[in-house]
């Protein structure tokens, strides 16, 4: 589903954010990707979601470049960045159908998904205000609700449960695992050692721009709690 080949991005400025990644997410993998701050976890994600362009190595979508053929990789892919940046002059339906529109959602599809995923979130009521009045949380959860809808092969997701509440963070789990039962992907980064532990078949640890562990996640930790393996590999030089 998603092959990293070798990526490396070096800003301007010289600084290398990521050095020579290479990864597989494969159909039905909830991967997580953890790291401590400016380990090149964004930068990552960017590069995949086609929103930041990169010299060194390849990343392929179902086969497909992202620096080749970027659209046809985007249709496939859905990304919620760690603070979406939405259209605040829209409501939350306004935005929900334009990106419907955007996607070629059918007209009884999007109303059925809305209704699915805005009740799960509990959203619907707020459907008819202006993005402009919704919280930090009511906006992820509108983005999230934006990139379920269209039912992504693969999902790419930066801090998703960072100002999610409790309740809208264990929907969120139950949706991701949910969609990956059905042969999509997920790859996310994450601080929250507990939840990758708990929620993802597999997980990546970068440090320094460098992939130190990555795996099925019973191999990668042994017989360690992710915590414990996590402060080891941060703290050896
Ligand atoms: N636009 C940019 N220009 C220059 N350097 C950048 C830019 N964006 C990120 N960096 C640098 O690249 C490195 C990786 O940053 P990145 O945002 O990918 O880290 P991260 O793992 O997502 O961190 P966090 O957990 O804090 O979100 C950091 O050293 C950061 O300072």
């Amino acid at each position: 589903m998603l092959s990293i080949h070798n990526f490396s991005k070096v800003y301007k400025g010289g600084k290398k954010a990521v050095d020579n990644l290479s990864l597989e997410v494969e159909a039905g993998d909830i991967y997580g990707f953890i790291g401590h701050n400016g380990a090149g976890k964004t930068t990552t994600l960017r590069a995949i979601a086609g929103v930041l362009d990169f010299e060194e190595g390849d990343i392929l979508i179902n086969g497909m470049s992202i620096k080749k053929e970027g659209v046809a990789c985007k249709k496939v892919t859905a990304y919620i960045p760690d603070n979406p940046d939405l259209y605040e002059h829209l409501t939350g339906i306004q935005y929900l159908n334009f990106v419907g529109d955007i996607y070629s959602i059918s007209k009884s599809e999007r109303e059925e998904l809305i209704k699915k995923y805005g009740d799960a979130f509990e959203m619907t009521s707020n459907m008819g205000d202006l993005l402009s009045s919704y919280s930090h949380g009511m906006k992820q959860k509108l983005a999230l609700i934006s990139a379920l809808i269209r039912k992504p092969k693969l999902l790419l997701l930066d801090e998703p449960f960072v100002g999610l509440d409790p309740k809208a963070s264990h929907t969120l789990k139950t949706f991701m695992a949910e969609m990956c039962k059905e042969g999509s992907a997920i790859f996310f980064s994450t601080h929250v050692l507990e939840v990758a532990e708990k929620l993802c078949n597999k997980i990546a640890i970068i440090k320094g721009g460098k992939l130190i562990a990555w795996g099925n996640t019973e191999e990668v930790k042994g017989n360690q709690s992710l915590e414990e393996l996590f402060m080891e590999l941060i703290e050896q030089k």
